[in-house]
């Protein structure tokens, strides 16, 4: 199926995985200082690859929301910049980038309909009523959303409202859409579902997605390449997996959770919890159990434990049919242990 308006195709066939995807988006020593002090972006460098999906992620503060800002033309950069398919846009505005941008609560003109809050921005260009309106319908179409085109946004839900959202953003014809905290106003359940949609149109159009959250979930379910941001720069970029699984840093295991720091002899590691092993005596090192948390397929084990020069908190994720063949009881002594394998050394 084709899709109207040149919104890029998706590629005939997969590139050959070793033939690096041409990159949409570059940052050079992109750097925003508001006030004196630490820089709130702090000379970042960043290619993102066409056709990819994007997510930047840290904890509040980090600098993400003004790195897409800046990316979206509404954030003046200090210095440094940001290139489109190898084009300087750094100066241009931001309704001539080659970008649009997604809002967290959609920014949906509520006084107009649908169609007519999609048909907007080809309103302010002069297109004629009947060209935009169809177009806006079209884009509506490919959303599912074509028989709601005369609702206005207060008469639609939250997932319907994104998608109104998108259709609007998608009609300028961006090569890369920034989306800021897109699914936070929906509440848990849309939100997955939203997600779900969200992932699905970025493959079906074949456009670059740059999606900012705090959530190290979201961003695992929907990133191809995670963008790890702490304190204006970014601490690891790397897919879900890499990141998960070998986190660079002790701020990078601590943020995406799931993983134990453990201080050894040659310096802190961080071991993810269902890797830990739990026995009653033997090797290990020692700790007691001060807290057992059901959580349906897993049994989740809070430990004090006994760490090279300091005790510290230590979690242990184990399977229901395990924890159901040996349950552990509060206060019980135990000896943890894991896998070289699974031990990854932390930059100090
Ligand atoms: N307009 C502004 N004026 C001054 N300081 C600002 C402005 N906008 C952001 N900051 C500061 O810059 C830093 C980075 O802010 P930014 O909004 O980019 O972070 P964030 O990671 O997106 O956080 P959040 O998830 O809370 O939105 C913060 O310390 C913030 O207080």
């Amino acid at each position: 199926m084709g899709f109207a308006y040149g919104l890029p195709m998706p590629p005939a066939a997969p590139s050959p995985s070793s033939a690096p995807r041409p990159v949409a988006v570059e940052l050079v020593a992109l750097t925003k200082r508001y006030a004196q002090g630490q820089p709130a972006v702090d000379s970042i460098d960043l290619r993102i690859a066409s056709g990819s999906y994007c997510c930047l992620l840290g904890p509040s503060g980090c600098g993400k929301s003004t790195t897409l800002r800046m990316i979206a033309g509404h954030e003046t950069v200090s210095s440094g910049d940001v290139l489109l398919e190898d084009r300087n846009i750094t100066d241009l505005p931001a309704a001539a980038r080659g970008t649009a941008m997604m809002f967290q609560s959609f920014a949906l003109f509520p006084h107009l309909t649908a169609l007519d809050n999609v048909a907007f921005s080809l309103k302010m260009k002069g297109v004629a009523k009947a060209e935009r309106q169809a177009k806006a319908q079209d884009l509506l179409e490919r959303v599912a959303m074509g028989h709601l085109a005369q609702r206005k946004p207060g008469e639609l839900s939250g997932g319907q409202q994104q998608r109104v959202a998108l259709a609007r953003a998608l009609i300028t014809q961006p090569k890369v859409l920034l989306l800021d905290e897109p699914l936070s106003a929906l509440d848990p359940f849309l939100r997955i579902q939203m997600r779900a949609e969200l992932r699905r149109w970025q493959k079906e159009l074949g456009l670059t997605f740059i999606h900012v959250t705090h959530s190290q979930e979201e961003a695992m379910a929907l990133a191809d390449t995670m963008v790890v941001m702490n304190h204006g720069l970014i601490e690891q970029v790397g897919s879900p997996h890499e990141v998960y699984n070998k986190p660079a840093t002790e701020f990078i295991a601590r943020f995406m959770g799931g993983h134990n720091v453990l201080q050894t002899p040659t310096g802190k590691i961080a071991v993810r919890n269902d890797h830990m092993r739990i026995e009653v005596d033997g090797e290990g090192i020692a700790a007691t159990v001060t807290d057992v948390e059901y959580q349906g397929t897993y049994v989740l084990l809070g430990l004090d434990a006994e760490n090279a020069d300091a005790r510290t908190g230590v979690s242990v994720m184990l399977p229901e049919s395990v924890f159901a063949d040996r349950p552990y009881a509060l206060g019980e002594h135990v000896r943890l242990s894991w896998a070289t394998s699974h031990a990854h050394a932390l930059a100090a």
